[in-house]
């Protein structure tokens, strides 16, 4: 168990060697803050007998002088003191951050999916805030207060080391105690996190859905999941508070019976004649004096396994497993992607979604995946950039297994659409450039074009300028898919997927891309999904799956003849 808390404290110091300037200027003015307010008490004593006692008059000008250079200084060092100590704990804080942000940009796109997003968000802002008190406050608290009682306890012992250890006779039952505590609080803690987590999630799900529930009768159910959730995040606070609070108790209560015990026996030495009423008195002020420090130590403890209770769900995140590729640069496709025996289901417990796929995708061809829906089409294509691999089986890429290839310069070969495409906040201009930082603003025009976007972007007041999602513009679902296109089209990768891809776009629009995107064909392989199948009749390979097997591949006129799926599939939409 102290493993762990020695292992948070290295993590913390790895990270302070980043700020190492503002921990050196706040230990400076900490220690220029202590200095002053040390000069000020102890001077007091000499001015004042130099000038009232020995009558030096003509200095008491200087009296309030000194007293207000002292209060500034004190107060500026303090001021400086905190600031740097702030500077240095924010820091750290803000660079966990960052890593945490980075580390959640490496992880499988399974885990980031399986894992409640509202959770995510929570670790990287709300559990990283946990961790800043311990940084300035306690840390401080604990180095200094340790040297406190040291230097107490010598002056104690050296009076009296057996009335000093029987005074103490209650410390083991305080460093226990607080142990104890110490990990209850860090558990409660580590679950107090975990309930603010589930309300980020619940809270950003329920706007998310909001529609829905406004229609929907089922409000009041929501609520109470809500407050249901909220009510735990009460009680484990309230219980965080029990037993923080505890040892403070715990601490007040072992120094009245140490006191207690210390006067009981010293008086009856007293009485004795065997001890000093003066060494009694030195003796009980600096005992009572130790438990002062030591109720901040403990209180400090607390704090840095409240700490360490969030810190545990931070490193959960930072031990989780990256997503790793191969060391082969991948280049654009010459002969295609190959799949052979390849099963998926995502999750063991969940049924197969592909079941034994044998199947080539040719270069700079294009081919169409058809089939029911749920029969696995978009989950077929999100194995070709490695979202998912396959659970069985194996995909090359030519002649090289995916897992071989370097996993960024591989999905780099890929353009994507999907039926709803995601646009960050930010302006049309950065949406789009964003695949492509290093376009000229005729490309960026150029591709809009070919996406049918161009009109209605220049036809927004600030054109290109528009920020999405803010001052209520909303785009529709078609305009998002133009956009999404003109991304495509502004990067052109060799391999261009798009899924549904013009699913919310008008016919007439969508004849146009179509147009557009055949003069692709040429050098880009395309895989396409679409429901109307008007639009894939032209491919050069149509496969048609249903419930994760391959059911038929051809060409249209062949699939008629042969594949009676197929032929319903037609029917029912190309009319
Ligand atoms: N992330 C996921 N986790 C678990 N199951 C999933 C996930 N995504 C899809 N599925 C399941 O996998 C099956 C295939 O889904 P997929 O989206 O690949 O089908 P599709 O042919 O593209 O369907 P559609 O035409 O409706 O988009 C479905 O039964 C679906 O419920």
């Amino acid at each position: 168990m102290e493993n762990e808390t020695l292992r948070f404290i290295k993590y913390i110091l790895k990270y302070a060697q980043g700020f190492l300037k503002p921990l050196f200027l706040g230990l400076i003015f900490s220690v220029l803050s202590s200095f002053v307010t040390g000069l000020g008490t102890w001077s007091i004593k000499p001015i004042f007998n130099f000038v009232f006692l020995e009558k030096h008059y003509e200095y008491f000008k200087y009296v309030p002088l000194y007293l207000v250079l002292i209060f500034t200084l004190n107060g500026l060092f303090s001021l400086f003191q905190a600031y740097f100590m702030k500077s240095l704990s924010t820091g750290i804080i803000n660079s966990i951050r960052l890593d945490l942000f980075k580390k959640c940009l490496t992880l499988p796109y399974a885990k980031l999916q399986r894992e409640r997003s509202g959770q995510t968000v929570s670790k990287v802002i709300n559990d990283t805030s946990q961790i800043e008190p311990i940084l300035g406050e306690s840390s401080q608290t604990l180095i200094k207060e340790t040297l406190t009682v040291l230097v107490l306890l010598g002056v104690a012992f050296y009076q009296r080391w057996d009335l000093t250890l029987l005074a103490l006779i209650t410390l083991p039952a305080i460093v226990l105690g607080t142990k104890y505590l110490g990990t209850k609080t860090r558990r409660a803690r580590r679950l107090t996190q975990a309930s603010t987590g589930e309300l980020t999630h619940r809270m950003s799900e329920i706007l998310q859905g909001i529609k829905e529930i406004k229609l929907a009768s089922s409000k009041e159910i929501l609520i109470k999941f809500f407050a249901k959730e909220l009510e735990k995040f009460y009680k484990l606070s309230l219980k965080v508070t029990k037993y923080r609070e505890s040892s403070k108790s715990l601490v007040d209560l072992m120094t009245g019976i140490g006191g207690a015990i210390l006067i009981g026996y010293g008086g009856v030495l007293i009485i004795r004649g065997d001890l000093s009423p003066g060494a009694f008195l030195s003796l009980l002020t600096a005992i009572l004096l130790i438990f002062n420090p030591i109720r901040k130590i403990a209180r400090a403890y607390t704090g840095l396994k409240e700490a360490q209770g969030a810190w545990i769900r931070i490193e959960e995140v930072f031990n989780l497993e990256e997503e790793k590729g191969g060391y082969i640069k991948a280049t654009s496709p010459q002969e295609g992607f190959f799949l052979k025996g390849v099963s998926f289901c995502y999750d063991d417990s969940l049924p197969k979604v592909l079941d034994n796929i044998n199947l080539k995708i040719p270069a700079r061809k294009m081919t169409a995946l058809v089939g029911p829906s749920g029969a696995g089409k978009s989950t077929l294509i999100s194995l070709l950039p490695r979202f998912y691999d396959p659970t069985e089986g194996e995909i090359y890429l030519d002649n090289k297994p995916l897992k071989e290839l370097d996993l960024e310069s591989l999905r780099g070969l890929f353009g994507m659409v999907w039926q709803e495409p995601f646009l960050f906040n930010l302006s049309i201009w950065d949406n789009l450039i964003l695949v492509k930082p290093t376009a000229s603003a005729e490309e960026v025009r150029e591709a809009c074009r070919f996406s049918q976007a161009l009109d209605f972007i220049e036809a927004l007041p600030k054109g290109f300028g528009t920020i999405l999602g803010e001052e209520g513009l909303t785009l529709s679902g078609g305009q998002k898919q133009r956009l999404a296109l003109a991304r495509v089209f502004l990067r052109r990768p060799p391999v261009i997927i798009l899924d549904e891809a013009t699913s919310q776009i008008d016919s007439l629009t969508e004849r146009a891309i179509e147009s557009a995107l055949d003069t692709l064909r040429k050098d880009h392989t395309l895989i396409v999904i679409a429901h109307r199948l008007s639009t894939i009749i032209k491919a050069d390979k149509i496969i048609v799956l249903d419930k994760g097997k391959i059911v038929s591949e051809g060409t249209h006129t062949e699939l008629l003849g042969l594949c009676p799926l197929y032929r319903e599939l037609y029917h029912t939409f190309v009319r």
